[in-house]
Order: structure tokens, then sequence, then C-alpha cells
């Protein structure tokens, strides 16, 4: 199903983008809710206000989506003295992970204000309505409960996973679950980011029609004819008392996280290989994190022709990181034992611009929030060698950056 555009003006908009001094980014939010940001160690941008949206659900969503940003954009009056990837009009994105069910969204902002290689600027949307600014608010009382799997469902169904790879079926399999939270009221977006953003300085910091999170991956992004992905997928955390150059080491030459890793390259590679002219992978090294250290491996591309980044995501998504291999019947093995709706989690979450170029990363180690409650989700890869109690303790520790966001430690 797609759902008609959604303009709030009938007039032709009016978009222009002037240079700014750099007043941070997340800072800048004015309000609780409605937070739209894509932002890395003090880069990126924020939006707030909403000029535009866009829905869609199903198979087609990338395409429909794709289509109604070039209509959207080939509609708007646009003066942007700076011209660079995230100047000038922008969508913030989020698509489902799930052909179906699952909601993809587009909202365009009434105001970005943005921040690349220390150049700030400020986009407005029409007449940029100056919102009113609200002090940030931290929850006093968090309670957690069981969402759709719980943690012994989750281990039963990592069992029956594993079974299955072992019987013969899909070498590798991503299993999910979720945690509800319950605030004493409405969560304030703005407190959550600012604590993944202390706390995550190298992941993408993510806010889109209420999905939050804290990315250290990163699906694609796409400056004119160069692409770039970051890979993860093999996972250690913490134990008593290991030092973690040890930990390190240990997950470099871990079979088992080199095959589940290798599947994740694999997938991403050969999906974008007929979209370039070249592409190279360094990798893996170990991307240290507070609270899980990954497997990593940084993809380098040159694109032959200018699909936009919509179009390369819809054949790249899912890779093996949150989906497995082989895809078809990795999603089937999904469906089947996770049974729960993913809604946004491990799906596309970024932003595009007018050129076609954005960034979009996997929606990785977040929450759907909706007033005072926040789903949180997190997964794991699993191959035939995989045991299900530690690749629980896996997720939870995946859990633990929201949550820390959330309870404000
Ligand atoms: C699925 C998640 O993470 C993915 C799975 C990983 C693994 O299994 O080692 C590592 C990074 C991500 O690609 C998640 O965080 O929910």
């Amino acid at each position: 199903m797609t759902s008609a555009p959604v303009s709030r003006t009938r007039h032709r908009l009016r978009v222009r983008t002037e240079r700014a001094t750099d007043a941070g980014l997340l800072g800048r939010l004015p309000a609780p809710t409605g937070a739209l940001a894509w932002v890395r160690d003090g880069s990126g941008l924020v939006g707030w206000g909403e000029a535009a949206r866009f829905e869609v659900s199903g198979p087609d969503r990338f395409a429909a989506a794709d289509r109604w940003w070039r209509e959207f954009t080939a509609t708007l009056e646009v003066e942007d003295g700076l011209g660079v990837p995230g100047s000038g009009p922008v969508a913030f994105v989020s698509l489902a992970f799930a052909d179906r069910p699952g909601r993809s969204v587009l909202v365009v902002p009434e105001v970005v204000a943005g921040v690349r290689n220390g150049q700030a600027w400020l986009t407005t949307v029409g007449d940029g309505r100056s919102t009113e600014v609200r002090p940030v608010r931290r929850p006093r009382t968090v309670r957690y409960s069981d969402g759709e799997l719980s943690v012994p469902a989750y281990r039963e169904a990592v069992r029956a996973a594993v079974a299955r790879m072992r019987a013969g079926g899909p070498a590798k399999v991503v299993l999910a679950h979720d945690l509800l939270a319950v605030a004493d009221e409405p969560i304030d977006h703005r407190f959550v980011l600012e604590g993944l953003a202390r706390r995550y300085p190298e992941c993408w910091v993510y806010a889109v029609d209420g999905l939050i999170g804290a990315t250290p991956e990163l699906l694609l992004r796409r400056s004119g004819r160069v692409v770039d992905s970051r890979v993860l997928a093999g996972t250690t955390w913490p134990h008593d008392g290991v030092p973690d150059d040890d930990l390190a080491a240990a997950l470099l030459s871990s079979a088992k996280d080199r095959e589940e890793h290798e599947y994740a390259v694999a997938s991403l590679t050969g999906a974008l290989r007929p979209f370039c002219a070249s592409l190279s992978v360094e990798g893996p090294s170990v991307l240290r994190l507070p609270n899980v250290s990954h497997l990593s491996s940084d993809v380098i591309g040159t694109l032959t022709g200018t699909p936009s980044l919509l179009a390369l995501g819809a054949a790249l998504h899912p890779t093996a990181a949150v989906g497995g291999t082989p895809r078809a019947d990795a999603l089937a093995v999904i469906e089947e034992l996770e049974g729960m709706d993913r809604g946004r989690y491990a799906g596309p979450v970024g932003w595009i611009d007018a050129n076609g170029d954005g960034e979009l990363g996997v929606a990785l180690r977040c929450a759907q929030v909706e007033g005072a409650t926040a789903r949180l989700f997190a997964g794991c890869g699993l191959v035939a060698e995989s045991d299900p109690d530690s690749e629980v303790r896996e997720a939870h520790a995946k859990l633990r950056p929201f949550r820390e966001a959330l309870e404000g430690m």
C-alpha cells in the first residue's frame, strides 16, 4: 500500500540554505518529541517541524519513497549557496525492516541545522516558523517488561534456529527480541539522544518519527560517485576481568565470528558490485564500543552511474548482518521463529538530499518511542556453532546503550 504524499502547503515551497555558526546540533532541538537527527561526533544533521511527510509500506517501499522524493523536490524553489551533501532540501528517512508488515517514513523538516567538515548551515523550508524552546526533561522512573518476544522465548527461538542450521538450513540467521520500557511521563527524545551521543561518539545517533538510537553500522553513504559502508558482524562484550586487548584478540581469531562477518561482507559487496566501477574492502578490524566490540570492515566503491541512495539501499537491504544467508531462506526463518514485527528496527535509517546523496545507517541499538513507552530491540547473528545462552547475553549487552541513555546513567 502506498499512501499519497502529505504536503502542508499548496503553493511552491521555498527552501533556503545559509551559512551559520556551529552552535552544536542536538542541543538545538527545541521540542521533547518530533526530533529528527543523524549526528556523529558533532557532525551531521538535525531537523524539526514538518513541512512534508510520506508514508509507505510493502516490498516497493524504497522505489515509492525514491519516486515521491524526486517529485517533491522537483516542485521546490531552492536557494542553496553551499551545494554540499546535506545542504538544500533534505528528508529524514526510516524504512521498515520487512516487506510486510511495517510502515516506512520520510519526513521533510521545516528547519535543518547541518555541520560537515567544520562548516555549519541552516536550511529553512517554507517560512521555517520558529518553535517554542522547551527545557529537556529526564524521566524519574523507568520500568521494564517483556515485549513480544521474552528472553526465555528468544533463547528457545535461537536454539531452534541453530538446530535448523545444523540440519542443513540457512548458513546464517539473525534473530532479535524486544523489551518494553515505561517511564513515569512522556519520554523527551532529546534526553535520550544526548545520552547516546555522549557515550557513543563513534556511533551515528539518530531519530526519525520516534525511532531513536545510536548505530555503529553504516549500510551506505553516497557522496556523488563515491559510496562507502561499514559492515559489522561478530561480537564480543566485557567479560569478568578479561582485559579488552585479550577480548579483541579472541574475537579476531574466532572462526565462528569470522564466518558470521564474512557472510555480512559478502552480502553487501555482492549487492553493491553491479553498481560499481571499483570496490574495495578493508578489514576486518575490531571496533571497540563501551558495551560491545565488533568485527568491522569498511567498504568503499566508485559508482558507474548515478543511482540514488534509496535505489542502492533497495538492492542492499537486508544484508546478512541483520537478515542472514541465503537471504530469502533466512528471512523465512526469522518470520517463523522470531515471529514479531520488527517495525523499523534493523531497517535503513538516515537522510537523503535532492541530488540522491545521503547516509543510511542500519537502525540498531534503538527503540521505538511513543509517549512514555519505548520498545527496545536487539539481535544477534547466528551460525551453526552458536550457543543460545551466549547469544542471550550478547543481545542483553546490545540493549545497554538505550537503557542507560533512558535512565540517564
Ligand atoms: C542485530 C544487531 O547487530 C548486528 C549483529 C551483530 C552480530 O551478531 O555480531 C553485530 C552487529 C550488527 O550487525 C543488533 O544490534 O540488534
